[in-house]
């Protein structure tokens, strides 16, 4: 393989995939008179939070959907916030609930995770929607590992008997990427902290999904000339930059195509979230 990889264009492709969905909603208020709706719980004053709540739900406006964030205080207790989504899963007009990652700690989050009416899981990790999608039974699917999946299957139509290494074995993201990674015939490995050789691991793989957490840990000389990489991680620097888990610089000149970082699976993420609620619009309302 010789000069430099395609970039996969995540902000463009998260853009046309908003307008499909904006069409879809304006067709639903024509015709039907309903609109589709999505409710984001934010608990707390995490900075982090506070920017992809206003990001999703100013996105989820602009496509003409109904959008509510409800912003609860820092000392919630988990009792409050069950009654807030026993109000949300009881409310024929809310579609989709999120509820906003990482929770304060003295809140647990299964438990509140297992609060969520599945048909309501936009998110995708309510157990009832992991285990269909480790069934290979596709419920809410979580959407970084969706749209990871969207921007995939655009540089390579077939994925069929590839080497996938996914580094991350998170439930947000490296494993149900994992199993949809298997639902497209890949062969899959799951890498993670106690892996032997990463190195070595990573240089196998046609694909390649970094969803660690660590900012740009993955070398350019562990990537196989030619593979895809699709880089997951969202790292702020002390500069105050954003960058993936990949050396984007290194690996750009040895993959055969590589998403950025901004601008490759973050803006995928939130569209995913509105086909989301979409979907669970149309399983709960036909
Ligand atoms: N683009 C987007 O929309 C989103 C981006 N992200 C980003 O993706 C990244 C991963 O997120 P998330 O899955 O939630 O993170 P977690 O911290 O939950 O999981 C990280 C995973 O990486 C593994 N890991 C950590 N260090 C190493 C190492 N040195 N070598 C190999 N594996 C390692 C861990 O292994 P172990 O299990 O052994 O501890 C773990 O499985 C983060 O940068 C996050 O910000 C997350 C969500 C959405
Ligand atoms: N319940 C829950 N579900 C989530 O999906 C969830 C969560 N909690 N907690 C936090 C992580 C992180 N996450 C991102 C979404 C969009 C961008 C995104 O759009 N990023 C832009 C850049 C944004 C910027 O400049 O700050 C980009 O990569 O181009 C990033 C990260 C969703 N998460």
């Amino acid at each position: 393989m010789t000069g430099d990889a395609r970039i996969i264009d995540g902000k463009a492709t998260a853009a046309a995939l908003r307008a499909e969905i904006g069409r879809e909603v304006a067709a639903i208020k024509a015709t039907r008179g309903l609109t589709p709706g999505l409710h984001v719980v934010l608990v707390g004053e995490d900075p982090a939070s506070k920017v992809y709540v206003a990001s999703k739900e100013r996105l989820a406006v602009e496509i003409g959907m109904n959008s509510v964030a409800h912003r609860l205080p820092a000392e919630t207790t988990e009792a409050q916030l069950l009654a807030k989504l026993a109000e949300l899963n009881a409310d024929d007009s809310v579609d989709g609930i999120l509820v906003q990652l990482p929770l304060p700690k003295h809140i647990d989050t299964g438990r509140i995770i297992d609060a969520i009416d599945p048909a309501k899981d936009v998110d995708g990790l309510h157990p009832i929607n992991a285990g269909l999608l480790a069934g290979g039974k596709n419920g809410l699917v979580p959407c970084t590992p969706l749209g990871s999946m969207l921007l995939l299957k655009q540089a390579l139509p077939s994925l069929s008997g590839l080497d996938a290494v996914v580094i991350g074995r998170s439930e947000l993201v490296g494993r149900p990427v994992a199993q949809l990674l298997l639902q497209a015939d890949c062969t899959v490995t799951i890498a993670h902290s106690r892996t032997r050789d990463l190195a070595a691991v990573v240089k196998r793989a046609d694909i390649v999904i970094a969803a660690v957490g660590r900012p740009r840990m993955v070398k350019g000389d562990w990537i196989k000339p030619g593979a895809t990489v699709i880089d997951v991680g969202i790292n702020r620097l002390p500069d105050g930059k954003l960058t993936g888990d990949v050396d984007f610089a290194e690996a750009v000149k040895v993959a055969g195509a590589i998403t950025p970082v901004p601008g490759g699976v973050g803006p995928m993420t939130i569209a995913c979230l509105l086909k989301n609620t979409l979907t669970a619009f149309h399983a709960r309302r036909g």
